[in-house]
């Protein structure tokens, strides 16, 4: 048996020759990178990534399990992906936002941060260049849609390349690890309503103040001994603040979907990875039945649809916009033909994305 010193020194050794074969693959990473540029090509390539992982998954011997190797490399890749150019992300900030922890969970941590004060101006810095990709959440499993992200979706020249769904845990922060003397919580409205129950029970006296973002109500009670936010673990540390009370939104499974928009030239639609999506917007024509008629291709061609909203369209004629996810990818015969049949019967109709479900 070795004993603590050895393992170390074991460890020591391992890790240089890791070090030395992660500058290798970054090299080659480098060498890519110039290829791309000479020919113009697109620096992120998902479907690329995704095999990488899946191959080495396949060959994994053990004892590292294969979401810890998913987690690894996407990391070594995301950081390979930075030397051949770097990747700006634009979500909702400041830093700390779930935005932001949504941003790194699917980019990797090598990125270029863009953030912003709202979804408008996410959409605006990935339409004019400023960024390459959006990152904004379409939808909470408490509180429902993200409308205001809907509303960008349907007339914006993005288009949806990935979704990332996390699970949102809320927690007390603040100066002191303890719950005596808060006498205000701050966070955003969304967050305030997610703990209203945890905040009654624990909080009775305190009074609850909405602010622009979660992170925004963290950075503020920091300023403040009696004060407190809701946030996540992530606005804590960036702002040094103590965890007094962990995951007290009411919900236990407060889950938020995001999408990962950019410009077509910067991305293309994924190809089909097995496990995809088929984000719509549609209208039809005023008149009964209309509804029912576009949802009749979907049941003939067999495509499952995982996703129907409705949102009024503004005309002040009671139209709607309908928000439609179905399962699959274009590049399937019975996809290909839901969709055109769908679009004959629509009197709008657009593709908002085609990309691959988050696990
Ligand atoms: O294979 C490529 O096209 C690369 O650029 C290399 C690499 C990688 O690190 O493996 C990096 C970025 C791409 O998103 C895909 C893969």
């Amino acid at each position: 048996m070795r004993d603590l010193a050895q393992l170390r020194d074991a460890i020591d050794a391992v890790d240089r020759e890791l070090l030395a074969v992660l500058n290798r693959r970054a090299a080659l990473a480098n060498e890519v990178g110039e290829l791309k540029r000479k020919e113009g090509s697109t620096v992120y390539r998902p479907e690329r990534e995704a095999q990488v992982i899946h191959n080495l998954q396949q060959r994994n011997p053990g004892p590292l399990k294969a979401a810890q190797v998913a987690t690894v490399w996407r990391e070594i890749m995301s950081a390979c992906r930075s030397l051949e150019a770097p990747q700006r992300v634009a979500y909702l900030g400041p830093k700390g936002t779930f935005s932001e922890q949504a941003a790194v969970e699917f980019f990797g941590s090598s990125i270029e941060h863009v953030p912003c004060v709202n979804f408008d101006e996410v959409f605006q810095a990935a339409t004019s260049g400023t960024a390459d990709f959006g990152v904004v959440p379409v939808e909470n499993n408490s509180e429902g849609v993200v409308t205001r992200s809907l509303d960008l979706l349907l007339h914006s020249p993005l288009h949806i390349v990935g979704e990332i769904s996390l699970l949102v845990r809320h927690h007390l922060l603040r100066l002191s690890p303890s719950l005596d003397g808060v006498e205000v919580v701050l966070a955003h409205p969304q967050a305030l309503a997610q703990c209203q129950g945890w905040l009654s029970k624990h909080l009775p006296g305190a009074e609850r103040r909405a602010v622009s973002s979660n992170a925004e109500g963290a950075r503020l009670a920091a300023t403040n001994p009696a004060w407190a936010g809701i946030a996540s673990e992530r606005a804590g540390s960036e702002f040094g603040l103590h965890v007094a009370a962990h995951a007290i939104q009411d919900e236990a499974f407060n889950r938020t979907r995001f999408a990962v928009v950019c410009l077509p030239q910067v991305l293309a639609a994924p190809q089909a990875s097995g496990q995809d999506c088929v984000s719509l917007v549609v209208s039809v024509p005023n008149r009964p039945g209309a509804v029912h008629d576009i949802l009749a291709p979907l049941k003939r061609h067999g495509v499952s649809m995982t996703r129907f909203e409705s949102r009024p369209a503004r005309s002040g004629q009671w139209e709607y916009f309908f928000y439609i996810d179905l399962q699959g990818h274009p590049s399937q015969p019975q996809v290909a033909a839901a969709l055109a049949e769908l679009q004959s019967l629509c009197a709008f109709y657009k593709v908002l994305g085609t990309y691959p479900v988050a696990d």
